[in-house]
């Protein structure tokens, strides 16, 4: 399958999507640490792509989504930003409810998407 639309099938199946560096259990990155680190802490279920392990993703899904750098937190389909955004979104409470709107539309496993 073409990586762009690896990509686009990606995001349009898992309604909590995380792509980082390393897994939530094992970050390979500061910024992706804390990404997986708030999302666990939320308690609601989210699937995750090791961008160390795909390295045609970590080419093109800056492309695909005009934004640089990684982690990138995709919630029902849409970006929402990098750690910083999702820290501060956690910070402000915006964070949960935006999950658990995510998970009761489309329940599903935790895992590597
Ligand atoms: N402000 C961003 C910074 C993230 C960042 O600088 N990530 C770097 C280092 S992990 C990155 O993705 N670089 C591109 C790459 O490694 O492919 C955030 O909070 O997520």
């Amino acid at each position: 399958m073409d990586v762009m639309e690896q990509i686009k099938q990606q995001i349009s199946t898992h309604p909590i999507l995380l792509y980082m560096k390393g897994s939530p259990k094992m970050p390979q990155c500061g910024f992706s640490s804390r990404a997986a680190q708030v999302l666990m802490e939320c308690g609601e279920k989210f699937a995750y792509v090791d961008i160390l392990q795909n390295p045609e993703i970590r080419t093109n899904l800056p492309v695909y989504a005009n934004w640089p750098t990684f982690p990138q937190l995709w919630i029902s389909g849409e970006l929402f930003g990098g750690s910083d955004i999702i820290l501060e979104m956690h910070e402000k409470g915006e964070l949960l409810p935006l999950l658990q709107e995510a998970n009761k539309n489309a329940p599903q496993e935790s895992a590597d998407a």
